[in-house]
């Protein structure tokens, strides 16, 4: 699968690299471009009364002036309306030249209903606000609420960030070429660009290979070779064991929702770690999960002398302070000497280090340290990162990864555009979330997936990307009315249905 993300940038050196190695020239693929949005036209929308092809100065104009000609070959009556004249010598230049309709100003854009709007603007080469004749334009296709096909991205969204800049158009379809670019799948674009459609140019899959790509669009594909299977001889703590923190009697759900999630995602033990005043609401809710007193350094030290857990959750319902600092450092301090693959820390795990995450980043930048994976939202995220989230020129995927390498942990950046990155580098953005996922204790069991799926020896970033994508596929599943009591038993069909894809997957009875 073709899951790397391109930016702008490394999209045009590709374009470059291509077009110099052959056997397509510049204008070969712009030709080829235009065809499949023109393609994509014929099949959508064959009856539409007129099309509407607005081509801007750059080569995204050029696509245009293709699907232009094109499209008033195979019958539509259409109106070209252009804005800026190509560069003489140009690609865009030369399917300009290559295009024998009339050209209209945009300046006197005007369209009816019934109509269809072709986007060939500006594309990958965005560079600065879109206002004047393309912010009136595009208000007048938005006011007739006319469908929208746009070239490449639509004008006005940014391919690194997603970001709009001035006004944008609302596509229904979106044609994108080689890649899909970080703004297809970061918010406000995601939205903005309506059906992504990915047509191949052309370009060799070698040509993207040679640049090593390590930004990503979440899926199976990415993962699934590095989902634990279970073998034959396991027994339940060889199967992972997790140990979920509780807070105190009043808030001791959000563990138990993170240890059913852990449970669910296949660890064979989950342990929920409660301290001694809360053991009795604990132990009235629990059956396949075990508890253990554990209220200070004292009861950990003794839970990791046997059978320890091989991952933690701390945070859900836990509370902010000192307590979860000291259990969070303990267990990275630690190290994997003990068996331990790693600690999610998830809300009042993240808050609690409001004051002092320079503790938490050393601890997690130890040799031997178990793997730290950070699950925060914008405001978590905000109180860790502080400057990270206050520099605007940052996208969110910039951010992500930025947190990344400076906390040596893997960060699950979440929102209805996830972005989960590694502290090397590689990050990916997640794009199957639904909005009823937004709901209380939905994040407690995601935190208890992925301690569930490193408690089996996952590594951390597969780990982080396979619970974001399993998490919300559960819910897309479950259809609006999910609670995140739900969420646990919802993944169960879909790891079924992963396992059955898993190379290594046997039949089972
Ligand atoms: N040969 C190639 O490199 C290919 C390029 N392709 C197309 O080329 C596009 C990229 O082409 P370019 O790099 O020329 O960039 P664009 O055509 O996206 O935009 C650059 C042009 O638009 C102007 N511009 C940018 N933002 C503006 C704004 N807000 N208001 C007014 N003018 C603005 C710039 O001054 C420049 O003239 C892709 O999006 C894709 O559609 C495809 O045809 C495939 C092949
Ligand atoms: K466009």
């Amino acid at each position: 699968m073709r899951l790397e993300l391109l930016s702008p940038m490394e999209m045009a050196a590709v374009d470059r690299r291509a077009i110099a190695d052959g056997p397509f020239d510049g204008l070969a693929l712009m030709r080829r471009a235009g065809t499949l949005v023109a393609a994509e036209v014929l099949v959508r929308y064959p009856g539409a009364a007129k099309v509407h092809v607005l081509a801007g100065p750059g080569n995204n104009g050029g696509d245009g002036y293709v699907i232009a000609g094109l499209l008033a070959e195979s019958g539509f009556a259409v109106s070209l309306w252009t804005s800026g004249m190509p560069r003489p010598g140009s690609d865009a230049a030369l399917a300009a030249a290559q295009c024998r309709l009339e050209r209209l100003s945009l300046l006197e854009f005007t369209a009816g209903p019934d109509e269809l709007v072709v986007d060939a603007l500006y594309g990958s080469g965005l560079s600065r606000p879109v206002d004047g004749d393309a912010a009136r334009a595009i208000a007048l296709v938005e006011s007739l609420d006319l469908p929208v096909v746009a070239v490449d991205l639509p004008s006005g969204v940014s391919g690194d960030s997603g970001q709009v800049s001035g006004s944008a158009f609302r596509a229904a379809v979106t044609v994108t070429f080689a890649r899909k670019k970080p703004g297809h799948l970061l918010l406000p674009g995601r939205e903005l660009c309506g059906e992504v459609v990915l047509a191949d140019i052309g370009i060799d899959d070698a040509v993207i290979g040679e640049m090593n790509i390590r930004i990503f669009e979440n899926d199976p594909a990415l993962w699934r070779t590095a989902l634990p299977v279970a073998q034959v001889d396991t027994h339940k703590y060889r199967r992972g064991h997790v140990g979920a923190f509780s807070g105190g009697p009043s808030s001791t759900g959000a563990a138990r929702l993170s240890a059913l999630a852990a449970a669910r995602a296949g660890a064979g033990a989950v342990t929920v770690l409660s301290p001694a005043n809360a053991m009795q609401v604990n132990a009235a809710h629990l059956t396949s999960i075990m508890l253990r007193k554990v209220s200070d350094a004292h009861d950990l030290a003794k839970v990791q002398a046997n059978h320890p857990p091989s991952a933690f959750v701390l945070g859900p319902g836990f509370g902010i302070g000192e307590k979860a600092r000291a259990f969070a450092l303990d267990i990275l301090g630690d190290g994997r000497s003990n068996g331990v693959e790693g600690l999610v820390l998830d809300a009042d795990g993240i808050t609690s280090f409001r004051d002092e995450p320079s503790t938490l980043f050393a601890a997690a930048g130890l040799e031997a340290a178990p793997a730290l994976v950070l699950t925060p939202h914008e405001g978590e995220f905000g109180r860790l990162f502080p400057d990270i989230a206050g520099d605007e020129t940052l996208s969110k995927l910039d951010k992500a990864r930025r947190a990344a390498s400076l906390s040596h942990g893997t960060v699950i950046y979440k929102g209805a555009d996830t972005v989960i990155a590694s502290p090397e580098g590689r990050a990916a953005i997640n794009a199957n979330g639904v909005p009823w996922l937004a709901t209380a204790g939905s994040g407690d069991v995601l935190a208890g997936i992925v301690a569930g799926l490193l408690a089996q020896g996952m590594p951390a970033f597969e780990a982080a990307c396979a619970a974001v994508w399993m998490h919300a596929e559960a819910a897309r599943r479950f259809r609006p009315g999910l609670i995140a009591d739900d969420l646990p038993a919802a993944l169960v069909p879909v790891l079924h249905e992963l396992r059955g894809q898993h190379p290594k997957a046997r039949p089972q009875g």
